[in-house]
């Protein structure tokens, strides 16, 4: 949308199209004639009531006077209820000549999203042009109605009213081009904020996970301070319209009243007097201020909206007024990421990540999730958390990249506060995150730098997306992120991950819609990613079983070890497993519905919930006694209790 006043094409266009319907044109200015008959007969009727009968000391005069000033009334309101049909008659064939024109481009352009949104602009543009006829002629034939009444009373009133009223007129004729700017600009401001608005929160997920609030926030508080900016000015030129207001309807009044003396002696009766006054209060000032405002604001959208739907235009604009009610997927590059990482010098100096007595809960008087956890993972370390479904695995992760706040102790990410470290980590949830776009945008996402072709593809290859990269067409391709499968959404973003400077990397269930193969592929790539350092909530034995230390979370039971080491002392670990070290017997029964299968007597099943290669939720179900040793569960096995 551009912020300029009507232009003369607008304007010729619109004089063509009221030639060639002047006989409604001709039936508004008689039913408006009517209208304006009452305006008339309000003050002249007042005057000669009090000439002719309340001062001269006849009442019945004065009476019979009002009572014609009262017939006024019905005559007048039969007139604006003509008036309202003569408009619609006006107004429907521009809404008719509208839609055709806006059908046809909708089917020309095939774009049926594009054709709602220019039909909600024709009945936009319906309503205001409506609106705008309304006010202009009942100030027209309001004013000659006044005038006209004022000049058979006494012509000096014309002098004393007059001027003032053409000042006003005048001073709001040279405001209402800047303010039409303004207003533009204003409603552009407002669509641009309204538009951000809706792709971000239909992607606020996203763009937590993708660290990318800060860069986010800082867009939106650009067009927040847009929209001021655009607002203040408005606000500066509507000041100047309210003067105009008030030169034009209020000053009169006050002139009337301070030359009365003057008026008295060039022989202006006090009927006169307050029946001009009459015309003023009653009906120029309400005539003026409709005017001003309607003018002021249908004036104005009817422009944008006309030029929006002008035959010149072909590219789809938005909505005028409302915000887009649908979220659209980000067409654009998203929100750009997190600064460059930390010095070398200080990751080497301090653990990736540091969990100190953390307690978080999520709210104030639910149960923690965590207690009193303490954790360190030395910087190079690929870390597997595992645990029960719902204990607190992924709640960890969001600690971990700072996006929850303990309730009670600290974490830390390379030295610095969890929160303050968003450039130091990258986590990628499990619904991963892909956006229209080029292949390449998507992957460089996390990069300030321009990231070289061959790095993409070298990146893609590693974390094993490089066949996608090359079936989708190359980094250059355009992607639509609702064709891709899951797992090939989750490939774009490990690939991502792999691209981003952030030396930590935290996968929740990130790789769950991978088969094994490619999951191990992935987790390798990402562990040998110069030295990264990776936390993984796993989703498979195979995964735990490849970390350096894995973290079996079981409330306060925590533990933490490598695979041997937890096979051997942690209970929960071997059920996870689903096996048992050689000769300790059966594990001790566990409540956890995830986990164990109960019956009357007992334990008689160990169960796991996960999600199987292809992504499908499985249940591993087995009679205690033919679980199959750890090394019989393969790579593919789902581990017990990852929902
Ligand atoms: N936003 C939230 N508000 C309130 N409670 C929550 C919220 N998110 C998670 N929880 C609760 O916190 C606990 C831990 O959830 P979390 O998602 O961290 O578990 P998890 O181990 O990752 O589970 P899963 O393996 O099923 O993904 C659960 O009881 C869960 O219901």
């Amino acid at each position: 949308m551009t912020g300029r006043a009507p232009d003369a094409g607008m304007l010729r266009r619109g004089l063509r199209f009221g030639r060639a319907r002047w006989p409604v044109l001709l039936r508004l200015a008689a039913w408006s004639v009517l209208e304006a008959g009452q305006t008339f007969l309000l003050g002249y009727a007042l005057a000669r009531a009090l000439d002719e009968g309340f001062l001269a000391g006849r009442a019945g005069t004065g009476f019979g006077w009002l009572a014609v000033a009262g017939l006024g009334v019905p005559a007048g309101a039969y007139g604006t209820g003509r008036v309202y049909g003569a408009v619609a008659a006006l107004v429907e064939p521009l809404r008719d000549r509208l839609v055709t024109h806006v059908v046809r481009r909708g089917v020309r352009e095939a774009d049926r999203g594009a054709l709602s949104g220019l039909t909600q602009q024709v009945e936009i543009a319906r309503e205001a042009c409506a609106g705008l006829v309304m006010v202009a002629r009942s100030f027209v034939f309001t004013a000659a109605g006044a005038l006209a009444g004022l000049a058979s009373l006494a012509p000096p009133l014309l002098l004393v009213v007059l001027p003032p009223l053409l000042a006003g007129v005048a001073l709001f004729a040279a405001v209402l081009r800047p303010l039409a700017r303004r207003q533009a600009a204003f409603l552009a401001a407002d669509e641009a904020l309204a538009g951000e608005l809706g792709t971000v929160c239909a992607g606020l997920r996203d763009v937590t996970a993708a660290g990318a609030e800060e860069r986010v926030a800082g867009d939106l508080t650009g067009r927040i301070e847009a929209e001021l900016r655009a607002a203040h000015a408005l606000a500066r030129w509507g000041a100047l319209r309210v003067t105009s207001l008030a030169v034009g309807g209020h000053l009169p009044v006050v002139l009337l009243l301070a030359a009365a003396p003057w008026l008295l002696r060039r022989g202006v009766t006090p009927g006169a007097l307050v029946g001009a006054l009459a015309y003023v209060t009653q009906s120029l000032l309400p005539a003026l201020q409709n005017l001003v405002h309607g003018l002021g604001t249908s004036g104005a959208r009817l422009t944008v909206v006309l030029r929006r739907l002008a035959p010149a235009a072909s590219a789809p604009q938005p909505p005028t007024t409302p915000a887009p009610t649908v979220p659209q997927p980000p067409t654009a590059p998203p929100p750009q990421p997190p600064a460059a990482p930390a010095s070398g010098r200080r990751r080497s100096r301090a653990p990736a990540l540091v969990l100190s007595r953390v307690t978080f809960a999520y709210g104030p008087h639910s149960e923690p999730v965590l207690r009193d956890l303490d954790l360190t993972v030395p910087h190079g370390t690929h870390l597997a958390v595992v645990g029960p479904s719902g204990i607190g695995k992924s709640t960890l992760t969001a600690l971990a990249a700072g996006l929850l706040p303990p309730r009670r102790g600290e974490v830390r990410v390379y030295g610095e506060p969890a929160p303050a470290a968003r450039a130091l980590r990258v986590l990628v949830p499990q619904e991963a995150y892909v956006f229209t776009g080029t292949l390449a945008e998507n992957l460089a996402h996390l990069r300030q730098d321009s990231v070289p072709e061959e790095e993409l593809c070298a990146a893609a290859e590693a974390v094993g997306a490089g066949a996608l990269l090359e079936a989708l067409g190359g980094p250059g391709a355009r992607v639509d992120p609702a064709a891709l499968s899951a797992g090939e959404r989750q490939l774009i973003a490990l690939a991502r991950a792999y691209l981003s400077p952030a030396p930590l990397v935290l996968l929740d269930e990130a790789t769950c819609h991978l088969d094994p193969r490619a999951e191990a592929r992935a987790e390798r790539a990402l562990r040998e990613r110069s030295g990264g350092t990776l936390v993984v909530v796993a989703h498979r034995i195979s995964s735990a079983r490849r970390a350096d230390r894995v973290l079996v979370m079981d409330g306060r039971h925590t533990a933490y070890g490598g695979h041997e080491e937890l096979l051997r002392r942690s209970a929960l670990y071997r059920e996870l497993v689903g096996a048992w070290e050689p000769g300790a017997g059966p594990a001790p029964p566990r409540s956890h519905p995830a986990l164990a299968l109960r019956d009357a007597d007992g334990v008689d099943a160990v169960a796991g919930t996960g999600l199987a290669g292809d992504g499908r939720h499985v249940v591993a179900h087995r009679p205690v006694g033919q679980v199959q040793p750890p090394g019989d569960l393969g790579d593919g096995r789902p581990l017990g209790g990852q929902g």
